[in-house]
């Protein structure tokens, strides 16, 4: 993975040059990075072309560090470090706990270290963060949808979605059936929300132009029935595959959490998903537990992930969740289902 370029790490905006400074000078406490490793360059006030290159130095971009260099590094050299990384983590909606598994990780990887290169302790920080985001996403790694499918050899395969409205139930179980049918695996979709009139519509637009079979409902019918004789028509021709839409319900909405309980309790499906909108920020936690408390749910599939330009709600998902974070949806086309991996997160952060 490429290291964060210069302008993406935290730069010494405010370190002390050694031509400006004075003879009987102490050297200076660290001063906060003003910014820490990001997806985007921070913008720099524009400067005269002839003063950007008098600043220019060839340093490390961990240069901010330098004061560290030489000497063992104590908790408290590095607590205004350590603050502006929690700083930034809270900022990207990466959730309390999770900022503080990893601030406690930097903090054990650099206190105690002797370094004589700033460069050293660019490595050090940046694979402490790296690891400990690693360890947070693997934690709870999906499974592998299709393979598990095929392992499990039943027909048909049934999964339930639900999720709150608007999170992308819908556009998602389009993606699942087009990713299944590329796997090779025949697949039908129950329009189980029988409570939106035009989400009827919006699968059978799905369905028609991926040729897969729907099994409508009526509108203020039994959602349940309609699951129901999906899966029996998925058994009579032989389809290994069943998705089961449900209409977005608010989870303070005790009917429709009641009629979805009943969905899941007759079609006993092989998975049952929670559909959960990243852009949705902390929200989606609270979502999260609430269907886990009424409902229950087997793994978690995660759209909007593109539109999400901090992303810090996977790693606090991921943490918390204790439920294998199987997809992420990162676009509205069909293609746009990619499996959750760790890689594609810490180069998001990282690059
Ligand atoms: N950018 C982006 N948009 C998405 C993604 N997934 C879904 N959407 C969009 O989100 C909106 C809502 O998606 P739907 O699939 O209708 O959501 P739903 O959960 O079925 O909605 P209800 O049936 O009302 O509960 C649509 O405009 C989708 O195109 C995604 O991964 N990225």
């Amino acid at each position: 993975m490429e290291a964060p370029r210069p302008a993406e790490v935290a730069q010494p905006t405010k370190v002390q040059q050694p031509e400006e400074k004075h003879a009987n000078e102490q050297p200076k406490p660290l001063q906060p990075p003003q910014q820490l490793p990001q997806t985007a360059p921070p913008k720099t006030e524009e400067k005269p072309v002839e003063e950007q290159k008098k600043e220019e130095k060839p340093k490390s971009r961990f240069s901010f560090f330098d004061f560290l260099r030489y000497k063992t590094i104590k908790e408290e050299d590095i607590t205004d470090l350590i603050e502006e990384f929690r700083y930034q983590l809270l900022e990207a909606d990466v959730s309390y706990e999770v900022s503080e598994k990893i601030l406690e990780d930097l903090k054990n990887s650099l206190v105690g270290k002797k370094v004589s290169r700033s460069e050293e302790l660019e490595k050090i920080v940046l694979d402490s963060l790296k690891k400990s985001i690693e360890e947070i996403l693997t934690k709870n790694r999906g499974f592998d949808l299709i393979e598990e499918i095929k392992q499990k050899g039943k027909k048909p395969y049934v999964i339930v979605f639900f999720g709150v409205n608007g999170v992308g139930k819908t556009t998602t179980i389009a993606k699942v059936a087009y990713m299944l049918k590329k796997q090779g695996l025949s697949s039908i979709i129950a329009a189980s929300d029988t409570f939106r009139a035009a989400a009827q519509e919006q699968l059978a637009y799905h369905a028609q132009k991926l040729e897969v079979p729907l099994v409508k409902g009526k509108y203020g019918g039994d959602p349940a029935a309609v699951a129901f004789d999906a899966i029996s028509s998925a058994k009579s021709r032989g389809i290994d595959v069943v998705l089961v839409d449900t209409a977005g319900r608010m989870h303070v909405d005790s009917d429709l959490v009641e009629e979805l309980k009943r969905v899941v309790r007759i079609s006993k499906p092989d998975l049952r998903v929670l559909v959960l909108d990243s852009l949705a920020g902390n929200d989606a936690l609270e979502q999260a537990k609430y269907f886990e408390n009424n409902v229950g749910y087997d793994a978690v599939i995660l759209t909007k992930v593109d539109a999400d330009a901090k992303g810090g709600i996977v790693l606090s998902l991921a943490y918390e969740l204790k439920k294998p974070v199987i997809y992420l949806g990162i676009g509205q086309d069909y293609d746009n289902l990619i499996p959750f991996s760790p890689d594609w997160f810490i180069k998001r952060i990282f690059q």
